[in-house]
């Protein structure tokens, strides 16, 4: 009985991939997918190649794998006479050599394994065998033929192909092979003991052999006993701020020595009169700004200066007035200091000035509050305060800066981003502005984040989307797998743009979703929504592979879901199935039975051929990938479509792509929520579903609006958290809008993005510059992407994501927009709506007329060297209606402005049927008979273009200017 590669590749614990490669090695050829069957004699062919490969003819890639499944042993060997004693001594436990000694250390141990292996290995090269071991009487020995046998398949699989010959090859010509391999340690340690087999496997012999020679080392073992020794010597901790008290305050611990001294003469201490200087001196310095306070500290050496004047004796003349004036002093700047932190929260900072006056005054500013920052994230709004904490930089230096802009702000003043930026950019700091966390971060990033518990998973049935060129017969198709009586029960029913419906296929269900073309479905994977599991490319068998086939290919590759083909039509006289499977191969679909991996079921939407085969291959192929999701969580999913309905009101059409969604359930998608009030199924739009498992498209009531197709919805416990973020979105997008656009990639932005190592490359570190190519012939693109093969660069590589003849169209600024590529446009013009969505979605598309301009810009780009020399700035376009042929002057197009405006010194882009057929310089502009300095959307005038006469009704004229960027120093 036939059996699929992927169902053997299961049986036998191999992937599947192998197994084709395995298949085509031992001569069972044309099976170039896993989906692929073998029959009988092919079954047999396989298994003997397998076993003759693992046998030991040299192994390959197949023995490897199998070798790990089925043949854990390996050859038995009988036991040498004169070595059993060896081996047992490196069983270990009960060799008398080895018997475990309570003195002795686990490495010492290991290190004596360690070199009786090297002994060992001077005579004897076979590993122990599972039978050797088995003769050893003890009943621990009996352990170790299972640790020998377990420990090798681990070693086989890391050793790789070389380790499966050596192991393979038969006993004599391991014996002769002897002298040159060591017994590897972990032949003799048990799986268990892999602590033991790291610790010695960390070198070669040689090493093996300095360990040796070194007896007992440990130094490791030593060094954080001393560590630990020195801890309780370690001086006591002394505050260094305390350690820096100023000479100021020496005084005050010897004052009452002197004081007593000064009372027993007699004198008295003019307390009041410092008292009531320094009280003057705090009012008036009260009202200046706190950078003053430093004088107050120089009031308090103002007070000691006179005794210092008197030199030695300033204790003993006028020691009470100094001491007098160092406490007067130290409580006007403690109170001071109180009252600026309590203003500024900068305790650090002022105690620090307190404490180093001197420093403070006599050197450069250095600020002493906490440690300055260059690279900072802030949340905004925040209060001057918040700024200089987030900072470091001291409020006073903040206020200063203000004070410098003309605004006097008190600390608890709210800054706003523009302000912070200033000061930020004033004191070198990059500040990064923070929004600050909503709702919505919290909720649905929680939600995004919910890892599902493996046991919670069940497997749930595959999205299959139909992609094509018009008229293929997707609808056709689908229509046939679902049954035309759906179909004519649509008609009369809603009018849907996207189709999706989930079928019966036996005891499995597929989930189908049939979008308008390939843009819709692309929309969703640029709105981050990923529904499809399956793309089916239809191909009409008489047609081939014509340009929305190759886009849909594009399209489909982007996505990286797995491809099958449907070769639709077949029933049609002129259908030529190898014709198409060529063109498919051509375009990187290698069918399977042409050794690919790209699965082609004949089919025809009218007869019904091959629709079951295609059933079973997509239920085949999603076996193959095991889709699963969590059915008993809160459901998450994407909306398809929405409409207004007069009756129901808002009815959108959802799938469920994790979890199940219930009636009730609070849902949140885009800037619209609900409750849903009621589901229906797609197919019978009056049947009412309690719930929509996981994969189950539905149309649900109960939203406030029409949310938008390609959103994603989450249901939400509270139906106020979900009010609030669908208001937070629906301002933020009217906010969006209101602030205009930014070019989301572009050649430059690549560029630095690239240099500033904010690009993600894949597992190799490669990093992909993405470009959808648009020419005039086929010829250009060959030439292009000739060109392109050439340039080579190690760490990024151009992915042409697609590569066709035509204009620029919505469809590939939709891909380009979901996948980050910048759109070429060689010799080939935008369409209105591609050009209005580029600027909408911020997608460059960059115009060529040279082929090697083209390439030069992306060397220089890989180089990193581009340099934006000159950028032309888009300026209007024109329809020319008619054209004057006058003599002397030569041909006058009169035009219409369709966008934009044309002013006079641009130039003029000719394009005609969508390509351009050269620019020239606009010599006259008029306005009927005048000369016009602009002319504006919407109005007629007439065009001269300088060098060019060939114009002609229908042609489409775009202004342009281009504006040149000086170079920079170093260029
Ligand atoms: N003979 C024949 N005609 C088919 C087959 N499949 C589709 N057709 C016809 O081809 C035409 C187009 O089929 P559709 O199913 O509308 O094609 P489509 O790809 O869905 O087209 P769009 O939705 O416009 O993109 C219809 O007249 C179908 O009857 C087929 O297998 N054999």
């Amino acid at each position: 009985m036939p059996i699929r590669i992927y169902a053997l590749a299961k049986e036998l614990q191999v992937d599947s991939k192998q197994l084709v490669d395995i298949c085509n090695r031992a001569g069972v050829t044309g099976k170039g997918s896993a989906l692929a069957s073998l029959d009988d004699d092919e079954l047999v062919k396989v298994k003997a190649f397998m076993n003759k490969d693992s046998g030991g003819d040299g192994g390959g890639r197949g023995s490897q794998s199998r070798s790990a499944v089925d043949e854990p042993m390996r050859p038995e060997r009988p036991v040498q006479p004169a070595k059993p004693s060896r081996i047992r001594t490196l069983g270990g436990p009960l060799g008398n050599k080895m018997r475990p000694k309570e003195d002795e250390s686990q490495s010492s141990y290991e290190e004596e394994v360690a070199d009786e292996s090297a002994a060992v290995a001077q005579e004897e090269s076979t590993p122990v065998s599972a039978k050797e071991a088995a003769q050893t009487p003890d009943a621990e020995k009996g352990a170790e033929p299972a640790e020998v046998v377990a420990e090798k398949p681990a070693a086989d699989a890391q050793s790789g192909q070389a380790d499966d010959q050596e192991e393979a090859k038969p006993e004599e010509e391991a014996d002769q092979d002897a002298p040159v391999r060591s017994i590897r340690r972990g032949d003799y340690i048990a799986i268990g003991s892999q602590r033991k087999v790291r610790t010695l496997g960390g070198g070669s012999g040689p090493k093996r052999e300095d360990d040796r020679d070194k007896p007992k080392p440990k130094p490791k073992k030593v060094t954080p006993v001393v560590k630990i020794a020195k801890m309780p010597t370690a001086p006591a901790p002394k505050q260094p701020t305390q350690s820096k008290e100023p000479a100021a305050q020496k005084p005050i611990m010897q004052l009452p020595k002197e004081a007593i001294k000064g009372a027993k003469k007699g004198q008295k201490a003019p307390l009041e009169e410092f008292t009531k200087l320094h009280e003057k001196k705090r009012k008036s310095k009260d009202r200046k700004s706190s950078a003053d306070f430093e004088e107050v500290v120089e009031v308090r050496d103002d007070a000691e200066a006179p005794a210092k004047g008197k030199g030695k004796g300033k204790g003993k003349s006028t020691g009470m007035a100094g001491m007098a004036g160092s406490r007067d002093a130290r409580t006007q700047g403690r109170k001071r200091s109180k009252s600026i932190s309590a203003d500024m929260n900068e305790g650090d900072e002022t105690r620090g000035r307190r404490q180093r006056p001197r420093r403070e005054k006599s050197g450069p500013k250095i600020s002493t509050a906490a440690p300055r920052k260059t690279d900072v994230a802030l949340e905004l709004p925040c209060t001057l305060r918040e700024f200089s904490e987030a900072t470091g930089l001291p409020a006073q230096a903040v206020q200063r800066t203000l004070m410098a802009f003309g605004q006097m702000v008190t600390i608890n003043a709210t800054l706003d981003a523009e302000t912070a930026e200033l000061i930020a950019a004033e004191h070198g700091v990059d500040l990064k502005i923070k929004e600050p966390e909503s709702i919505e971060d919290t909720l649905i990033s929680q939600i995004e984040d919910q890892v599902d518990d493996e046991n919670d998973l069940a497997e749930r049935p595959p999205v299959v989307t139909f992609l094509g060129h018009v008229d293929h017969g997707k609808t056709s198709l689908l229509d046939k797998i679902i049954g035309l009586d759906v179909v004519s029960g649509e008609a009369g029913g809603i009018t849907q743009h996207i189709r999706a419906y989930i079928v019966d296929k036996g005891d499995k269900k597929i989930s189908f979703v049939d979008t308008p073309g390939h843009e819709a479905f692309t929309e969703m994977r640029a709105r981050g929504a990923n529904v499809t599991d399956i793309a089916v490319l239809i191909v009409a068998a008489d047609d081939g592979v014509m340009p929305q086939t190759e886009e849909a290919i594009s399209h489909a590759k982007a996505a990286e879901v797995p491809i099958i083909v449907a070769l639709n039509k077949m029933d049609v006289p002129g259908a030529n199935p190898d014709r198409a499977l060529q063109q498919l191969s051509q375009h990187g679909l290698l069918p399977a039975e042409w050794g690919g991996d790209v699965e082609v079921v004949k089919t025809s939407a009218i007869t019904g051929e091959g629709v079951d085969a295609l059933l079973e291959t997509i239920l085949l192929t999603s076996e193959i990938h095991e889709y699963k999701a969590n059915p008993s969580r809160d459901a998450v999913g994407v909306c398809l479509e929405a409409e207004q309905e007069s009756d129901r009101g808002v009815l959108a059409k959802l799938i469920v792509n994790n979890g199940t969604l219930k009636v009730g359930d609070v849902i949140v998608c885009g800037s619209t929520f609900g409750r849903v009030k009621a589901m229906y199924d797609t197919l019978d739009a009056r049947k009412r579903l309690e719930e929509a498992a996981p994969s189950t498209p539905v149309n649900v009531t109960g939203f406030d609006e029409a949310p938008a197709a390609g959103e994603k919805f989450y249901v939400l416990k509270d139906i106020a958290d979900a009010r609030e973020i669908a208001e937070m979105r629906s301002d933020r997008s009217r906010a969006d809008k209101l602030g205009g656009h930014t070019v989301k990639v572009s050649f430059e932005q690549f560029q630095e993005r690239l240099q500033s190592g904010n690009l993600a490359g894949d597992d190799a570190g490669i990093v992909y510059l993405n470009i959808i190519l648009r020419a005039d012939t086929r010829g250009s693109i060959e030439a292009i992407q000739k060109e392109l093969d050439k340039l080579d660069h190690p760490e990024v590589k151009v992915r042409v994501m697609q590569a066709t003849v035509g204009g620029v169209t919505v469809a590939d600024v939709t891909l380009a927009s979901a996948s980050n590529a910048v759109i070429v446009a060689f010799n080939v013009i935008p369409d209105e709506a591609a050009r209005s969505l580029a600027d909408d979605r911020g997608v460059e598309i960059r115009r060529y007329d040279i082929i090697y301009k083209v390439t030069e810009d992306i060397k220089l780009l890989l180089e990193g060297q581009l340099k934006p020399e000159s950028r032309v700035t888009e300026l209007g376009r024109a329809l020319v209606q008619r054209t004057f042929s006058i003599s002397r002057i030569g041909t006058i197009a009169g035009c219409r402005v369709l966008g934009g405006i044309i002013e006079r010194g641009c130039r003029i882009r000719v394009n005609r049927d969508g390509r351009g057929i050269g620019d020239y310089p606009l010599d006259s502009l008029k306005r009927e008979k005048d000369d016009a300095k602009e002319v504006r959307e919407g109005y007629e005038c007439g065009i001269k273009l300088s060098g060019f006469n060939d114009i002609k009704e229908g042609d489409i004229l775009e202004a342009f200017k281009v504006e040149e960027f000086a170079r920079t120093l170093e260029s």
